[in-house]
């Protein structure tokens, strides 16, 4: 069986579940497809379920119109009526009727998960409708998540065993990305851009023939063609180069989708949904590491400065304090580095996270801080490469390892 996954880019309007359909009539016999929310859903779902959670109703009516409308349209457009996703629509709207009983987290895994269910719904009835025979699983029957919402960690054992009971058969299959369950049936979702890492999670567990993430480039890049203008193909990218670049900040591929498939040696496709017959890139186990620099860059960076209060050193009880508040806080460190007596971090700069995080580390450090920053990455970097990207820029911190190089800057255009 081979795992196809659709991100919510190849499926935003009803244009794109007819080029999924091509693809699957010519490419996909025997497949389960891993399917995202349609366009930005997910971003719409969020506002739902922010304005659930305080009360305002009219922003409530107005986010779930407009996310009513759009699968409606979609879903009249290629099937004729909307009943594909009626069922799913009443439960959201019995859920919004209800005063919030649980946490926000958990009250947020409930609406958001069903972007993907909604976007599955719709894509199984066209795909039957069009004489493919589908079989619609649910996810959250599948994928046993810890009960850490928002970032469910995945029970491997038990996910394995339930996908291998239920997933059986030739044909094509669609359950959804990002989509798990913890005990008791409390819905869990995988972290935001989580599909890819859902398709790791099946192809893993069935001993996939292969998985093939369909996007919008012809596959892995060099760098990101919405920051650089003359990208190169990476045809073929090993395991290690893939793992690197998409921790660093590579979008292409959600980080943790790499190990599980390379513990079990499965190949990796990034191909384009728009040129379906493109071999775009191939991830797996080669001999030969990149030979053409690629560069990740992340805007809106925060370098956040520590210093102890009482002149200590920057040692190992300061920093067990600091990486626990990062970690209590939700966040995810992009880089650092010390010195005696300062302790340096730079994080993207979210505004629901970071000033929580600033007010707690005031209790117990000098902190000082930069906004509006850069990061640039650069994997198999030269000095010529680092001149390029450094033009009208100034460098506030770099940080070298024997193949990457990462540069913290200020833009000064
Ligand atoms: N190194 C890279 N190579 C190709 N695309 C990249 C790279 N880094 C970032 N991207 C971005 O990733 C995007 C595709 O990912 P994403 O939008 O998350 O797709 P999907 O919604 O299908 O999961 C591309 O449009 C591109 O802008
Ligand atoms: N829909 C989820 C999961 C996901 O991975 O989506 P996409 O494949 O469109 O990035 C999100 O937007 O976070």
């Amino acid at each position: 069986m081979k795992v196809f996954k659709f991100g919510g880019a190849s499926v935003k309007d009803s244009a794109g579940v007819r080029n999924l359909a091509e693809i699957i009539k010519t490419q996909g016999q025997d497949v389960l497809l891993v399917v995202s929310a349609m366009g930005k859903t997910t971003n719409a779902l969020e506002d739902l379920v922010l304005a659930y959670a305080h009360g305002q109703a009219e922003t409530m009516r107005a986010v779930l119109g407009t996310i009513t409308d759009f699968h409606y349209q979609i879903s009249a457009d290629l099937l004729g009526d909307s009943s594909s996703v009626h069922e799913t629509f009443a439960h959201l709207e019995l859920l919004l009727s209800q005063v919030p009983g649980a946490s926000f987290d958990e009250v947020y895994d409930q609406i958001v998960s069903l972007g993907e269910v909604l976007s599955t719904q719709i894509i199984a009835a066209y795909l039957q409708k069009n004489n493919i025979p589908t079989q619609w699983l649910d996810a959250r029957q599948l994928v046993c998540t810890d009960i850490t919402f928002r970032e469910g960690r995945v029970n491997w054992a038990e996910t394995s065993l339930r996908i291998n009971q239920k997933v059986t058969g030739r044909g094509v299959k669609i359950t959804q990305g990002f989509v798990g369950q913890a005990s008791g049936n409390r819905t869990t979702t995988l972290g935001r851009d989580g599909s890819d890492y859902s398709a790791a999670i099946f192809a893993y567990c069935l001993n996939a023939e292969s998985v093939t993430i369909w996007k919008d480039v012809p596959g892995v890049l060099n760098a990101d063609p919405r920051w650089f203008d003359e990208t190169i193909l990476l045809e073929k990218l090993t395991y290690q180069d893939a793992i690197e670049l998409a921790y660093y900040g590579a979008t292409v591929i959600h980080p943790k989708t790499i190990k599980p498939l390379q513990n079990k040696g499965i190949p990796l496709y990034v191909r384009s949904f728009l040129q379906p017959n493109a071999p775009g890139t191939v991830i797996g186990n080669f001999e030969q590491h990149l030979s053409t620099p690629s560069f990740i860059f992340k805007i809106n960076q925060v370098l956040i400065s520590l210093r102890p209060n009482d002149f200590s050193f920057i040692a190992e009880d300061n920093l067990s304090r600091i990486f626990g508040r990062f970690a209590q806080a939700g966040v995810k460190i992009n880089l650092m580095q010390n010195t005696a007596i300062s302790f340096s971090v730079v994080v993207d700069n979210n505004p629901d996270r970071v000033p929580a995080l600033l007010a707690q580390l005031k209790q117990d450090f000098r902190v000082s801080y930069n906004d509006g920053l850069e990061l640039i990455t650069i994997r198999y970097y030269d000095q010529g490469t680092i001149d390029r990207v450094l033009v009208n820029k100034k460098l506030l911190l770099e940080q070298k390892s024997r193949y990457t190089v990462q540069l913290v800057v200020k833009d000064l255009g």
